[in-house]
């Protein structure tokens, strides 16, 4: 391509002038002073033009320049890419040439070819992010070849690091997804399993200690595994390269391996080596090609050989003259050649990296045979075609996979817009939301939990504590209905100041904070079973237990507030005319509920046994009790049948309850009339009217008790628990904790997996048309 052609094409104004400007410095300066690249197929003036004065400071890429700007860049300072099978790459000069795997950076040449692999292999873990359409792949190497070929020696030689699984009982039992990339400004060596998170890894031994666990916890009764272990590896001393390692083939499968194993292994290879995928069949230079299995599989899945790179290993082992000829293996003729490498210099084994490139290098050149042929020997001979090959392919590839990403892209917006309307969320803002409708549910849950709710509820826990102590010091006493008469009798003052008493001594204080804690507690897991956090069962978890530790932690200081507060009613309780007139009205209100489920009860037993069944049963019952009386023996006790069938033991049991309410509805009546009487209108005759006076007291302890749970207790709660929720939900919450609870939701994690794809296909789509312009 010519200068002008150059120029001509996609180079923006600025750059074709500073070549402009550069072009007509040469001609005014003496060309003997400066260093003459060979640019022989090119038809620009041989000229570096980088050394001219004025080009570095033209051509500093403004920022936000492109790529495609700093590759015509690099393009302007180096000698172009030669053919993909560049000859030049052979024994004569390719094996110290093109860069050593674990020598110094790459050369420019091989940054150049390097970037469009680059971007694919970013884009094509970008995609495999998305999903695995077949579509979407682009192609990687894939090593096949037979037991102890020399593909781990091969793969080991190129990453100039020993890493991949060792030993004699099969360790390579899942493929193993090997990405490279070159680390150009960076002097660090790692690696990365991304499926295991475990970060950056520097030293190489534990990276094959990662290797070998994760194949030997393949078990051998299945020895195989189709599930790939992925692995990264970051360094300045690789190309960028995306290879496939794979278990050896078998001949025959050993006593303690399943019998379908040599079957497994084909398939699994047959699978990998489909297109895309580019195939490195790696054969032992001393074994008969002919019986190489690695060749056999490509053969049948690539017979012209488009997409097959030999690599005869082990070449040191043959006369050299003999493996000259394999290399040339006219059998089965590859159109990317056979290339002979030696992984394992001079019989002892040398680490992989620079002494033993070093080493394979002496060989060849020490051989003339493979000089005189001009062979393709040597691993960065290797090197550099597998990158030449998998650039080659991938640019081949673009246009399909243009294709098939913007079908995929144009379906996940379609989806989008359809379910979603385009609208947005993060899993941040999924967080927020979450939280802020919790609180504000909370919040209403306060207004709703104010002062007189929480009083209604310590009044009925008081009234039913009322009901238990009157039914068991007055209304069972047959003797109460003539209370009006004889209340001034010391008998009932002493009951009435016992009464009073078991009231408020019966730890009002603890019974009534407990009782608010229930509640909170009963309403917290209310709110926190609806809507979303049904969806989060530990947050719910969390959030219930940082609740209960707040009200446990204000729950003794609460309780003894009251029982303080509540101390002076334990000796005397003083009222207005107003309040007793409210203790008689609630004592009366008390005595009708009584009465009435009094008389529902016994309602429901006549309809059960008839009326004059029942009055029968009742009169024999009488008779039995007056008999007793008349003999001075205790009243007969009637049992609860066992067997539902006694039929008339049922009915005696049922008579003498029936009898037992009767008697108690008469005296809650005679109760009632005495509540409604003149006598109990006036609080000076409390003995006579304790149902009033225990009704005024509970009024008090009630008033007393909520006013200091409500400050001590509930005020304290309402204020803490929402910022306990943004600090232990929300602001304490790292990014994978957050992700993990926005994906608790279904209908939020399959938004956000819409809205992902979305977004990594238009990058993808970015990507990819600027890389298809350049290319
Ligand atoms: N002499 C010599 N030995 C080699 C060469 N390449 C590999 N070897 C040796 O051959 C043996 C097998 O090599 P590996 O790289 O483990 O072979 P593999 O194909 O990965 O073996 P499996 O993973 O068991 O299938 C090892 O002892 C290597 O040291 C070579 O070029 N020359």
């Amino acid at each position: 391509m010519t200068y002008e052609e150059i120029t001509k094409e996609t180079v923006p104004d600025w750059v074709r002038d500073s070549l402009s400007q550069a072009k007509d410095w040469m001609s005014s300066i003496d060309m003997s002073k400066i260093k003459v690249p060979d640019l022989s197929n090119v038809s620009l003036p041989t000229v570096d033009v980088s050394q001219l004065p004025g080009f570095k400071e033209a051509a500093v890429a403004p920022a936000g320049m492109d790529d495609g700007v700093k590759n015509f860049q690099a393009m302007a300072t180096a000698p172009p890419p030669g053919p993909v099978l560049n000859k030049a790459s052979s024994v004569s000069g390719g094996s110290s040439g093109s860069g050593g795997p674990s020598g110094s950076s790459m050369s420019p040449p091989d940054q150049d070819l390097m970037i469009l692999t680059k971007k694919l292999i970013e884009v094509r873990n970008l995609l495999k992010t998305v999903n695995n359409n077949a579509n979407l792949q682009l192609p990687s190497i894939v090593v096949i070849g037979s037991q102890s070929s020399g593909k781990s020696s091969v793969l080991e030689a190129i990453v100039g690091h020993e890493f991949l699984p060792k030993g004699s009982n099969m360790v390579t039992r899942r493929p193993i997804e090997l990405t490279l990339i070159h680390s150009e400004n960076s002097k660090e060596e790692y690696g990365e399993f991304p499926q295991l998170g475990l970060g950056k890894i520097s030293d190489f031994k534990k990276i094959q200690k990662t290797l070998t666990d994760l194949n030997l916890a393949v078990p051998d009764s299945e020895c195989v595994s189709s599930k790939p272990i992925e692995l990264r590896i970051y360094s300045p001393n690789v190309p960028d390269l995306t290879l496939v390692d794979l278990p050896g083939y078998i001949q025959i499968h050993s006593r303690h391996q399943p019998p379908t194993l040599k079957q497994k292994i084909s398939d699994l290879c047959e699978m990998y080596i489909k297109e895309p995928n580019i195939i490195l069949a790696v054969c032992a230079a001393d074994v008969d090609l002919a019986n190489s299995e690695a060749l056999r599989a490509s053969r049948k899945i690539d017979p012209l050989g488009h997409r097959t790179i030999g690599v005869l290993t082990k070449m040191d082992l043959v006369d050299p003259a003999d493996a000259v000829a394999k290399l040339n293996n006219p059998d089965f003729p590859l159109q990317l050649g056979y290339i002979g490498v030696v992984c394992k210099a001079g019989g002892s084994g040398n680490a992989p990296g620079q002494a033993l490139i070093r080493a394979e290098d002496n060989y060849f050149k020490s051989h003339p045979e493979f000089r005189q042929a001009n062979a393709s020997v040597g691993t960065p001979v290797l090197r550099n075609r597998l990158m030449k090959v998998l650039e080659e392919h991938m640019g081949r590839g673009l246009y399909r996979i243009v294709n098939s990403v913007e079908k995929e892209l144009d379906d996940a917006r379609y989806q989008f817009k359809v379910h979603y309307n385009d609208r947005k969320i993060s899993p941040e803002s999924y967080v927020a939301e979450a939280m802020d409708s919790l609180k504000t549910r909370f919040k209403a849950f306060t207004k709703e939990f104010g002062k007189p709710q929480v009083r209604d509820q310590v009044r009925a826990m008081l009234e039913e504590r009322i009901r238990e102590i009157c039914e068991e010091v007055y209304w069972n006493d047959p003797r109460v209905n003539q209370l009006p008469k004889i209340c001034s009798d010391p008998i009932w003052t002493t009951r009435l100041d016992l009464t009073f008493a078991s009231l408020t001594k019966s730890g009002v204080g603890r019974s009534s904070v407990q009782l608010v804690i229930d509640t909170l507690v009963q309403n917290m897991e209310q709110m926190l079973s609806a809507d979303q956090f049904a969806h989060h069962p530990e947050a719910r978890e969390q959030i219930l237990a940082f609740s209960t530790e707040i009200l446990r932690s204000k729950f003794h200081v609460t309780v003894d507030q009251v029982e303080n507060t509540i101390k002076p009613y334990k000796f005397e309780v003083e009222c207005t005319e107003q309040e007793w007139q409210e203790g008689v009205k609630r004592a009366v209100t008390l005595l009708d509920t009584t009465l009435s489920t009094s008389e529902q009860e016994l309602k429901t037993i006549k309809s059960a046994f008839g009326r004059r069944r029942l009055r029968n049963a009742i009169a024999q019952i009488k008779k039995q009790e007056k008999e007793a009386e008349v003999n001075g023996l205790p009243t007969p006790v009637v049992a609860e049948p066992v067997s539902e069938s006694d039929r008339e033991a049922k009915l005696l049991f049922n008579a003498r309850e029936a009898l037992r309410l009767q008697k108690h509805i008469s005296t809650l009546q005679g109760r009632l009339a005495a509540l409604r009487s003149r006598q109990c209108g006036v609080s000076a005759n409390k003995s006579c009217c304790p149902e009033a006076l225990l009704e005024v007291l509970a009024d008090k302890l009630t008033y007393t008790a909520v006013m200091f749970i409500y400050v001590e207790l509930l005020n304290e709660f309402f204020f803490q628990l929402p910022r306990e929720i943004d600090n232990k939900l929300y602001y304490d919450l790292n990014r994978q904790q957050i992700l993990k609870f926005a994906n608790e939701n279904p209908t939020v994690r399959k938004h956000l997996e819409i809205q992902e794809r979305k977004a990594t296909l238009e990058l993808v789509m970015e990507k990819l048309r600027s890389l298809n312009r350049k290319h």
